[in-house]
């Protein structure tokens, strides 16, 4: 522990510590030390933990050793990288003063903090993900929420009215950093995320926000951003941008604007739906097989980053989508074409954000011109088309010839990585700078003809004359030659095998070209800042280019993929439905080994919810998910995996698919599947799609049974949701005749021998068949044991009487007296055309069971 009360007893440099870490108790500090930076006490501890540098000490305070740990100044960005990665945030602290200064330390300041969610370095990110710091507000009636991505300056704010929506924004904008004032109520919602920053209360308050905002955009109000009434969001905003000042410490003019996002603009998905639909993140974590995986050939990362965004969130306003369908279907003649030049654009949005924190590198400047050298052939390529909406997004791209021209004349084709050794701006552009570079050469050659001069003078041969930047230039001569040496040399160096030496002359040259060459460096210093300052003026257009080029390779990705994966253009309707002929799963169709089996879907007003019943294994989760990721794709603007697709409004996509347990949770599978089904309950309407698969398989039998039919019941009664429910439970497939607008589908098997063959094929009505020991079989259950498994069934099926069968029966038939009241009730409910023979004998056994069970009661 740090004692600050006894401060004066530690060293001058301690104590300059000491003060500095104070005022930032938070974060860990990364004291500069010459080549090294130190942490001290609880700070060398951590860190040794989390990232596994070793723990050693420096001096003693109060008899005891002071703990410290150290990182090499050049591999920082290493170490930072993990501490980020971790949530951590670092304050780094530079010598800023005199190092030759005798008396105390030298003067330090902190330079930077680094915290995960203001990240705008290459080496610290990963270019295909958005790195969003966001900031949350809690009121009785609703929640505030601003996210900011710095490398981007994309400001956006939201309003919730309920824990479940602010769940679903906290999962799909995913923050690396989470700021929440000291008085927020339900941690539960945020305590297992990352990078979790307390902040006072004051922080957050509405004025303050409001003067915060506006002097950010340099606006008078707040009106034009249309959030004037915005109140619990503006809270969230304006604690994050204060943060962000306090933590960069410069200005950040590409944060240009505030926008707010209305839930009822696009199609709400809760955090179960996002993560059981396997959009960009699968169900391990990773990204393999997922919708993006499949459908992301962007080229630029900026394309990739707006492709996920939309991915997580499909909008709902149909003008926009069908511009994007009528862009895909204009972009697939050019597709090629144009991702050869947009590849070359590469990921200019975050490039800009480094100009305007004036933290962009040499390579950065070098990757402008790069990108700006591309757009007068993008705007040639695609000025003959006459699409309304490309034509607007060309117009958003500027050509910048000047500016293009200016980095062209500016930067050597291929710079160094850091303008601390100079080399960076090219030949031409500066004639002064020319002028030293030309000095430098001048004397370089001096030197090349002294080494001729004194080879000839010495008749040694191998004399030479080199440099190092220990000696400068020195004259190296062979030890077996050194007693040729002329009088006039100095000896300055003794190697083994040879001697160096100095000449006046040559001392003489050689600080004519130190001169020269510093005085090169500090202009081209210069010259450099000067360039930031010069590219300033054009960053609004810039990143409007750039929002619009990312814009392109989007929907040239799109062309691309509906050509390469055969998908056609959905209808988007304006009344109620989905219709798809030829359905297939993006994702299982390019993974699987078997050629995917094509399936149709229709759900109206009419026929508002299927049944859903098949073996294990035979295509109903598919088939349910490929339903869901149609409608998505159709929402993003995208075509879709199809022969034909007409989709109406959808307000809501709701899941209930079983996904791995969540442990660290708190709650059972059962307890999740019950949340989760509640939440569709409470929420769905007649526009949502609702996905059930097998609900109520983790309890009894009985009570399972139960829920599944009152919640289908309900969701085709009540809210008359479109909804597909899966289920193996067969007596739901009685609802049909029961509940208007609900139908039986299933999927098709065909058992042959002892083993099974899948068709994947949609079918009209309802099926018992589930195959279980068939699909345990090819699971590989030992051979033993499914043999064993067959006889039992074969007991079950054959003897009713049989106690184990009057058990089960008892679970389904007391819930049908407690569902139906009487044996009669269920007789009422058949239709004896729609039963197959099979289907009637089976239906009569139940129904003898029945009464059987009943008698056995009684007696
Ligand atoms: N239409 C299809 N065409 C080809 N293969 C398919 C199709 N549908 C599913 N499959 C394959 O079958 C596998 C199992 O499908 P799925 O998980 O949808 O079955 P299920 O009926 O939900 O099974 P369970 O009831 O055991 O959960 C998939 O992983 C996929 O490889």
């Amino acid at each position: 522990m740090i004692d600050n009360k006894n401060i004066e007893l530690h060293t001058p440099m301690m104590q300059q510590y000491l003060k500095l870490k104070a005022k930032h108790p938070d974060m860990l500090l990364f004291y500069r030390m010459g080549d090294f930076y130190e942490l001290f006490y609880d700070d060398a501890k951590r860190a040794s933990q989390l990232i596994g540098i070793s723990l050693t000490k420096r001096g003693i305070f109060s008899g005891e050793p002071i703990p410290m740990a150290g990182i090499p100044y050049h591999v920082v960005e290493n170490y930072l990288a993990k501490l980020m990665a971790l949530g951590e945030s670092v304050a780094i602290c530079e010598q800023t003063g005199d190092s030759t200064k005798v008396n105390g330390p030298i003067e330090r300041r902190i330079v930077r903090i680094v915290t995960p969610g203001t990240l705008s370095d290459e080496g610290l990110l990963n270019e295909f993900q958005d790195n969003l710091l966001a900031s949350i507000w809690q009121e009785p009636k609703g929640f505030g929420y601003a996210t900011l991505d710095i490398t981007s300056g994309r400001f956006i704010i939201s309003e919730s009215i309920d824990r479940e929506a602010i769940d679903a924004e906290l999962q799909r904008t995913n923050p690396v950093e989470l700021l929440y004032p000291e008085t927020f109520q339900d941690m539960t919602l945020i305590e297992n995320r990352r990078g979790l920053r307390r902040r006072p209360l004051w922080e957050f308050e509405l004025n303050t926000a409001r003067q915060q905002l506006t002097l950010q955009f340099g606006t008078h109000n707040l009106s034009g951003f249309g959030i004037e009434e915005a109140h619990f969001a503006l809270r969230a905003a304006g604690c994050l941008l204060q943060y962000v000042k306090d933590t960069q410490r410069i200005s950040l003019p590409h944060i240009r604007a505030i926008t707010m996002e209305r839930q009822q603009d696009s199609i709400l998905m809760n955090s179960a739906t996002r993560r059981s639909l396997e959009l960009t993140q699968n169900l391990s974590g990773g990204s393999e097989n997922t919708l993006s995986d499949v459908l992301d050939r962007t080229v630029t990362p900026m394309g990739s980053r707006m492709l996920k965004r939309w991915l997580h969130m499909p909008i709902r306003d149909i003008n926009i989508l069908i511009y994007r369908q009528q862009s895909i279907y204009s972009l697939q003649n050019q597709v090629m074409k144009l991702q050869v030049l947009l590849r070359q654009v590469g990921d200019l949005e975050r490039l800009l954000a480094r100009i305007a924190m004036r933290s962009a590198r040499p390579r950065d400047l070098a990757r402008i011109r790069d990108a700006l050298t591309q757009l007068p052939a993008i705007h040639i390529l695609l000025s003959s088309q006459s699409n309304r909406y490309l034509t607007k997004l060309l117009n958003k791209i500027g050509k910048f010839e000047i500016l293009c021209d200016l980095l062209v004349r500016a930067i050597i084709e291929v710079p160094p990585i850091l303008i601390r050794e100079g080399g960076v701006i090219a030949p031409g552009y500066n004639s002064e700078l020319d002028k030293y570079h030309d000095l430098v050469k001048m004397e370089t050659d001096y030197i090349n003809r002294l080494e001729l001069r004194e080879r000839k003078k010495t008749g040694l041969e191998t004399l030479k004359i080199s440099f190092n930047a220990i000696n400068g230039y020195f004259i190296q001569l062979r030890r077996s030659q050194s007693h040729l040496a002329p009088s006039y040399y100095i000896r300055c160096q003794t190697l083994k095998n040879s001697e160096r030496y100095i000449i006046t002359e040559l001392k003489e040259h050689e600080e004519k070209i130190m001169i020269s060459k510093n005085k090169a460096l500090t202009l081209e210093k210069i010259l450099y800042n000067e360039l930031f300052d010069l590219i300033l003026p054009y960053l609004a257009a810039l990143q409007d280019s750039s929002a619009a080029l990312a814009e392109l390779d989007v929907l040239s990705n799109l062309a691309e993929r509906a050509e390469t994966m055969r998908y056609v253009c959905p209808t988007i309707n304006t009344h109620s439905g989905i219709h798809i002929i030829g359905g297939r799963h993006p994702v299982v169709e390019r993974i699987s080994s078997k050629p995917f089996i094509s399936n149709p879907l229709k759900l109206s007003k009419t026929q508002h919810m299927l049944i859903i019943t098949g073996p294990n294994m035979g295509g109903k989760s598919t088939y349910m998910r490929q339903t869901a990721l149609i409608v998505i794709l159709a929402y993003i603007g995208s075509f879709v995996p199809a022969d034909e697709a007409a989709i109406g409004p959808i307000d809501h996509i709701f899941t209930r698919i079983g996904t791995a347990d969540n442990l660290t949770s708190d709650r059972s599978t059962f307890m999740v599947e019950m949340i989760e089904t509640a939440n569709i309950l409470h929420n769905a309407t007649q526009n949502s799609l609702v996905l059930i698969d097998e609900i109520g398989r983790g309890t009894s039998t009985c009570d399972g049974l139960s829920l599944a039919w009152a919640c289908a019941e309900d969701l085709a009664t009540r809210m008359k949701a479109m909804t597909l429910f899966s289920t193996h439970y067969f007596e739901l497939s009685a609802l049909p005749e029961k509940i208007e607008g609900v139908v039986n589908v299933h999927l098709d098997a065909v058992k042959r021998g002892n083993t099974i063959a899948f068709m994947y094929n949609l079918q009209d009505g309802a099926t018992n068949k589930s195959y279980g020991l068939s699909v345990a079989a090819l699971a590989g259950v030992p051979h033993e044991v499914i043999k064993r498994a067959r006889q039992k069934l074969r007991e079950l099926e054959k003897t009713s009487i049989d106690e184990t069968v009057n058990s089960l029966n008892r679970f389904q038939l007391s819930f049908l007296k407690s569902e139906e009241k009487s044996v009669l009730l269920m007789l009422e409910r058949l239709n004896p055309d729609n039963l197959s023979p099979r289907q009637a004998l089976e239906w009569l056994y139940r129904l003898k069971n029945t009464i059987k069970y009943r008698k056995v009661k009684k007696n």
